[in-house]
Protein backbone atom coordinates (compact mmCIF):
# COMPACT_ATOMS: atom_id res chain seq x y z
CA UNK A 1 0.00 0.00 0.00
CA UNK A 2 1.38 3.12 -0.61
CA UNK A 3 2.00 5.08 2.11
CA UNK A 4 1.86 8.81 1.30
CA UNK A 5 1.05 10.01 -2.28
CA UNK A 6 1.15 13.44 -3.08
CA UNK A 7 -0.46 14.62 -6.49
CA UNK A 8 0.03 17.56 -7.94
CA UNK A 9 -0.32 19.47 -4.89
CA UNK A 10 -0.52 23.32 -4.65
CA UNK A 11 -0.73 25.28 -1.67
CA UNK A 12 -1.00 29.02 -1.90
CA UNK A 13 -1.44 31.89 0.72
CA UNK A 14 -3.52 34.61 -1.40
CA UNK A 15 -1.28 34.95 -4.23
CA UNK A 16 1.88 33.57 -2.76
CA UNK A 17 2.39 30.08 -4.29
CA UNK A 18 4.50 28.22 -1.51
CA UNK A 19 4.08 24.91 -3.17
CA UNK A 20 3.42 24.20 -6.81
CA UNK A 21 2.00 21.59 -8.31
CA UNK A 22 4.22 18.49 -6.08
CA UNK A 23 4.10 14.92 -6.69
CA UNK A 24 5.54 12.74 -4.12
CA UNK A 25 5.40 9.00 -3.92
CA UNK A 26 6.05 7.30 -0.66
CA UNK A 27 5.76 2.98 -0.45
CA UNK A 28 8.20 1.57 1.76
CA UNK A 29 8.90 2.15 5.46
CA UNK A 30 11.55 4.44 5.93
CA UNK A 31 12.75 8.42 7.18
CA UNK A 32 12.61 10.95 5.15
CA UNK A 33 14.33 14.44 5.67
CA UNK A 34 12.43 16.92 4.65
CA UNK A 35 14.87 20.23 4.48
CA UNK A 36 15.27 23.71 3.14
CA UNK A 37 15.85 26.96 3.99
CA UNK A 38 13.43 29.41 6.44
CA UNK A 39 10.35 30.00 5.31
CA UNK A 40 10.90 27.65 1.92
CA UNK A 41 7.79 26.18 3.01
CA UNK A 42 8.40 22.50 4.85
CA UNK A 43 5.74 23.49 7.78
CA UNK A 44 3.61 24.38 5.14
CA UNK A 45 3.33 20.95 3.73
CA UNK A 46 3.58 18.84 6.43
CA UNK A 47 0.56 21.07 7.92
CA UNK A 48 -1.28 20.34 4.37
CA UNK A 49 -0.43 16.39 4.52
CA UNK A 50 -2.31 16.47 7.88
CA UNK A 51 -4.88 18.46 6.35
CA UNK A 52 -4.46 20.99 9.32
CA UNK A 53 -4.30 24.03 6.78
CA UNK A 54 -6.35 22.84 3.69
CA UNK A 55 -4.61 22.11 0.24
CA UNK A 56 -5.44 24.89 -2.74
CA UNK A 57 -5.60 21.91 -5.65
CA UNK A 58 -4.46 18.44 -6.02
CA UNK A 59 -4.86 15.08 -3.52
CA UNK A 60 -2.96 13.49 -0.67
CA UNK A 61 -3.63 9.99 -0.08
CA UNK A 62 -2.15 8.47 3.25
CA UNK A 63 -2.02 4.45 3.81
CA UNK A 64 -4.39 4.50 0.91
CA UNK A 65 -7.33 7.23 2.08
CA UNK A 66 -7.69 10.44 1.90
CA UNK A 67 -5.81 12.76 4.43
CA UNK A 68 -9.16 14.15 5.74
CA UNK A 69 -10.59 10.63 6.77
CA UNK A 70 -11.15 9.85 10.14
CA UNK A 71 -9.00 6.80 9.87
CA UNK A 72 -6.11 8.06 8.65
CA UNK A 73 -5.94 10.35 11.71
CA UNK A 74 -6.36 7.02 14.02
CA UNK A 75 -2.82 6.05 12.61
CA UNK A 76 -0.86 8.87 12.04
CA UNK A 77 0.66 11.06 14.18
CA UNK A 78 2.13 14.62 13.61
CA UNK A 79 4.83 16.79 16.04
CA UNK A 80 3.98 20.41 15.40
CA UNK A 81 6.34 22.72 17.38
CA UNK A 82 5.57 23.73 21.03
CA UNK A 83 2.80 26.54 20.21
CA UNK A 84 0.11 23.83 20.79
CA UNK A 85 0.68 22.87 23.85
CA UNK A 86 -1.65 24.63 26.92
CA UNK A 87 0.49 26.39 29.36
CA UNK A 88 -2.40 25.73 32.05
CA UNK A 89 -2.23 22.14 31.32
CA UNK A 90 0.22 19.31 33.11
CA UNK A 91 1.86 17.10 30.61
CA UNK A 92 -0.16 14.28 31.96
CA UNK A 93 -3.02 16.04 31.25
CA UNK A 94 -2.17 16.11 27.26
CA UNK A 95 -1.33 13.05 27.69
CA UNK A 96 -4.15 11.78 29.00
CA UNK A 97 -6.44 13.69 26.20
CA UNK A 98 -4.34 12.29 23.09
CA UNK A 99 -3.95 8.67 24.71
CA UNK A 100 -7.84 8.75 25.84
CA UNK A 101 -8.80 10.04 21.87
CA UNK A 102 -6.85 6.78 20.29
CA UNK A 103 -8.40 4.55 22.90
CA UNK A 104 -4.68 3.84 24.46
CA UNK A 105 -4.54 2.70 28.36
CA UNK A 106 -3.14 5.05 30.67
CA UNK A 107 -0.42 2.48 31.04
CA UNK A 108 0.94 2.73 27.83
CA UNK A 109 0.96 6.53 28.17
CA UNK A 110 2.77 6.63 31.21
CA UNK A 111 5.41 4.08 29.77
CA UNK A 112 6.02 6.10 27.05
CA UNK A 113 6.26 9.43 29.15
CA UNK A 114 9.24 6.94 31.32
CA UNK A 115 10.77 6.08 28.47
CA UNK A 116 11.58 9.70 27.61
CA UNK A 117 12.66 10.22 30.85
CA UNK A 118 9.45 12.54 31.85
CA UNK A 119 8.88 11.14 34.86
CA UNK A 120 9.81 14.29 37.39
CA UNK A 121 7.75 16.46 35.66
CA UNK A 122 5.37 14.71 34.31
CA UNK A 123 2.58 16.44 36.79
CA UNK A 124 4.19 20.57 36.14
CA UNK A 125 2.54 22.67 33.95
CA UNK A 126 3.84 23.46 31.09
CA UNK A 127 4.16 26.89 31.67
CA UNK A 128 7.07 26.11 34.21
CA UNK A 129 8.48 23.42 31.37
CA UNK A 130 11.87 24.30 29.63
CA UNK A 131 12.12 24.29 26.30
CA UNK A 132 13.67 20.74 25.92
CA UNK A 133 11.02 19.41 28.30
CA UNK A 134 8.11 20.79 26.18
CA UNK A 135 9.91 18.52 23.14
CA UNK A 136 9.64 15.78 25.28
CA UNK A 137 6.02 16.16 25.52
CA UNK A 138 5.63 16.85 21.84
CA UNK A 139 7.41 13.26 21.17
CA UNK A 140 5.69 11.32 23.90
CA UNK A 141 2.38 12.77 22.36
CA UNK A 142 3.19 11.82 18.91
CA UNK A 143 4.27 8.34 20.05
CA UNK A 144 0.86 7.22 22.06
CA UNK A 145 -0.84 5.95 19.10
CA UNK A 146 2.17 3.95 17.89
CA UNK A 147 1.15 5.73 14.58
CA UNK A 148 1.79 4.54 11.18
CA UNK A 149 3.12 7.52 9.69
CA UNK A 150 4.55 10.10 11.78
CA UNK A 151 5.46 13.67 10.97
CA UNK A 152 8.09 15.41 12.75
CA UNK A 153 8.63 18.91 12.11
CA UNK A 154 11.97 20.15 13.84
CA UNK A 155 11.48 17.52 16.44
CA UNK A 156 15.38 17.90 17.57
CA UNK A 157 14.01 21.74 18.51
CA UNK A 158 15.86 22.41 22.53
CA UNK A 159 17.08 18.94 23.04
CA UNK A 160 20.32 18.37 24.18
CA UNK A 161 22.94 15.99 23.06
CA UNK A 162 21.39 13.24 25.36
CA UNK A 163 17.95 13.82 24.66
CA UNK A 164 18.76 14.05 20.44
CA UNK A 165 20.37 10.10 20.95
CA UNK A 166 17.31 8.95 22.76
CA UNK A 167 14.99 10.74 19.59
CA UNK A 168 17.43 9.10 17.04
CA UNK A 169 16.90 5.61 18.69
CA UNK A 170 13.90 6.07 18.91
CA UNK A 171 13.26 6.76 15.04
CA UNK A 172 15.33 3.86 14.17
CA UNK A 173 13.29 1.44 16.27
CA UNK A 174 9.81 3.13 14.71
CA UNK A 175 11.48 2.18 11.72
CA UNK A 176 11.64 -1.50 12.19
CA UNK A 177 8.41 -2.08 13.33
CA UNK A 178 7.23 -0.57 10.20
CA UNK A 179 6.77 3.10 10.87
CA UNK A 180 7.18 5.35 7.97
CA UNK A 181 8.49 8.99 9.63
CA UNK A 182 9.17 12.51 8.06
CA UNK A 183 10.61 14.99 9.47
CA UNK A 184 11.57 18.49 9.19
CA UNK A 185 15.42 19.70 10.52
CA UNK A 186 17.64 21.85 10.01
CA UNK A 187 20.07 19.44 11.67
CA UNK A 188 22.04 17.97 8.65
CA UNK A 189 24.31 15.97 10.95
CA UNK A 190 21.50 14.57 13.07
CA UNK A 191 19.68 14.02 9.34
CA UNK A 192 23.11 12.01 8.20
CA UNK A 193 22.75 9.38 11.28
CA UNK A 194 19.13 8.52 10.87
CA UNK A 195 18.83 8.41 6.71
CA UNK A 196 20.12 9.01 3.34
CA UNK A 197 16.78 9.41 2.10
CA UNK A 198 16.09 13.44 1.80
CA UNK A 199 13.45 15.61 0.16
CA UNK A 200 14.57 19.07 -0.68
CA UNK A 201 12.25 21.83 -0.84
CA UNK A 202 13.28 24.78 -3.47
CA UNK A 203 11.04 26.75 -5.40
CA UNK A 204 7.66 25.11 -4.14
CA UNK A 205 9.29 22.05 -5.56
CA UNK A 206 10.56 18.63 -3.95
CA UNK A 207 13.47 17.18 -5.23
CA UNK A 208 13.99 13.43 -3.61
CA UNK A 209 17.37 12.89 -2.77
CA UNK A 210 18.97 9.64 -2.13
CA UNK A 211 22.71 10.42 -0.36
CA UNK A 212 23.90 6.69 -0.81
CA UNK A 213 23.89 7.85 -4.94
CA UNK A 214 25.66 10.73 -4.31
CA UNK A 215 28.63 8.90 -1.42
CA UNK A 216 31.98 9.13 -2.51
CA UNK A 217 34.28 7.84 0.54
CA UNK A 218 37.63 8.95 0.74
CA UNK A 219 40.58 8.69 3.41
CA UNK A 220 42.78 10.58 4.30
CA UNK A 221 45.99 8.86 5.00
CA UNK A 222 48.93 10.65 7.07
CA UNK A 223 52.19 9.14 5.95
CA UNK A 224 55.97 9.08 6.20
CA UNK A 225 56.50 9.59 2.69
CA UNK A 226 53.79 10.72 0.57
CA UNK A 227 55.61 11.69 -2.80
CA UNK A 228 56.60 7.66 -2.43
CA UNK A 229 53.21 6.15 -1.59
CA UNK A 230 51.63 8.68 -4.40
CA UNK A 231 53.74 7.02 -6.40
CA UNK A 232 52.86 3.30 -5.51
CA UNK A 233 49.71 3.91 -5.27
CA UNK A 234 49.28 5.93 -8.91
CA UNK A 235 51.13 3.23 -10.30
CA UNK A 236 48.71 0.74 -8.59
CA UNK A 237 46.03 3.06 -10.29
CA UNK A 238 44.79 4.94 -7.55
CA UNK A 239 43.05 8.16 -7.59
CA UNK A 240 45.19 10.16 -5.04
CA UNK A 241 46.10 13.40 -4.28
CA UNK A 242 49.23 14.41 -1.86
CA UNK A 243 50.24 17.23 0.30
CA UNK A 244 53.56 17.40 2.77
CA UNK A 245 52.60 14.11 4.80
CA UNK A 246 49.08 13.67 3.68
CA UNK A 247 47.65 11.40 1.07
CA UNK A 248 43.68 12.24 0.11
CA UNK A 249 42.51 8.75 -1.79
CA UNK A 250 38.99 8.20 -2.99
CA UNK A 251 38.80 4.45 -2.45
CA UNK A 252 35.42 2.50 -1.52
CA UNK A 253 35.46 0.55 1.86
CA UNK A 254 36.29 -2.75 0.15
CA UNK A 255 39.61 -1.29 -1.43
CA UNK A 256 40.78 0.14 1.92
CA UNK A 257 42.57 -3.24 3.02
CA UNK A 258 44.52 -3.39 -0.32
CA UNK A 259 45.73 0.44 -0.53
CA UNK A 260 46.94 -0.24 3.02
CA UNK A 261 49.05 -3.19 1.89
CA UNK A 262 50.74 -1.11 -1.01
CA UNK A 263 51.72 1.27 1.39
CA UNK A 264 53.58 -1.13 3.88
CA UNK A 265 54.73 -3.54 1.29
CA UNK A 266 56.79 0.03 0.27
CA UNK A 267 58.00 0.36 3.53
CA UNK A 268 56.01 3.29 4.70
CA UNK A 269 54.45 4.29 7.66
CA UNK A 270 50.98 4.79 8.15
CA UNK A 271 50.43 7.36 10.80
CA UNK A 272 47.13 7.80 10.63
CA UNK A 273 43.68 7.47 8.82
CA UNK A 274 40.22 9.13 8.49
CA UNK A 275 37.32 8.53 6.76
CA UNK A 276 35.58 11.71 4.96
CA UNK A 277 31.93 10.64 3.47
CA UNK A 278 30.33 12.91 1.73
CA UNK A 279 27.74 14.86 4.18
CA UNK A 280 23.81 15.92 3.17
CA UNK A 281 25.67 19.56 3.90
CA UNK A 282 27.20 19.05 0.55
CA UNK A 283 24.10 18.29 -0.96
CA UNK A 284 22.42 20.91 0.25
CA UNK A 285 24.91 23.21 -0.32
CA UNK A 286 24.75 22.47 -4.06
CA UNK A 287 20.60 22.58 -4.19
CA UNK A 288 20.53 25.91 -2.38
CA UNK A 289 23.86 28.17 -3.24
CA UNK A 290 23.27 30.61 -5.99
CA UNK A 291 26.11 28.90 -8.38
CA UNK A 292 23.49 25.92 -8.64
CA UNK A 293 20.39 28.15 -9.28
CA UNK A 294 18.45 26.25 -11.43
CA UNK A 295 20.55 23.13 -11.94
CA UNK A 296 18.31 20.87 -10.92
N1 LIG B 1 -0.92 31.13 7.68
C1 LIG B 1 -0.15 31.75 6.76
N2 LIG B 1 -0.64 32.77 6.04
C2 LIG B 1 0.10 33.38 5.10
N3 LIG B 1 1.35 33.02 4.78
C3 LIG B 1 1.90 32.00 5.47
C4 LIG B 1 1.17 31.31 6.48
N4 LIG B 1 1.96 30.32 6.97
C5 LIG B 1 3.13 30.39 6.29
N5 LIG B 1 3.09 31.40 5.40
C6 LIG B 1 4.17 31.76 4.45
O1 LIG B 1 4.52 30.59 3.73
C7 LIG B 1 5.93 30.53 3.53
C8 LIG B 1 6.46 29.20 4.06
O2 LIG B 1 6.38 29.19 5.46
P1 LIG B 1 6.69 27.89 6.32
O3 LIG B 1 6.45 28.23 7.77
O4 LIG B 1 5.95 26.75 5.75
O5 LIG B 1 8.26 27.70 6.04
P2 LIG B 1 9.32 26.73 6.72
O6 LIG B 1 10.11 26.12 5.61
O7 LIG B 1 8.64 25.80 7.65
O8 LIG B 1 10.23 27.75 7.51
P3 LIG B 1 11.16 27.57 8.83
O9 LIG B 1 12.33 26.70 8.44
O10 LIG B 1 11.59 28.96 9.13
O11 LIG B 1 10.32 26.97 9.92
C9 LIG B 1 6.52 31.75 4.20
O12 LIG B 1 6.71 32.75 3.22
C10 LIG B 1 5.44 32.18 5.17
O13 LIG B 1 5.44 33.57 5.36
Amino acid sequence: MTIIHLKDVTKRYKKQVVINEVNLKIERPGIWALVGPNGVGKTTLLNCICNIVPISSGTITLLGKSHRSYHVFKQIAFLQDNSILFHYLTGYDHLKYVADSHQVPKSNMLEVAEYLGMSNYLFKRVEDYSLGMKQHLLVALSLINKPKLLLMDEPLNGLDPTSAILIRNILLDLVKQGTTVILSSHNLAEIDRVTNQIIFLKNGKLFEVNRSDYLTTRYLFKVSNAKKAKKVLTEARYQVNDSAHNLDIEISEQDLDQCIKHIHNSNITILDIQKQVSSSEALYQDYYSEVMKGAH
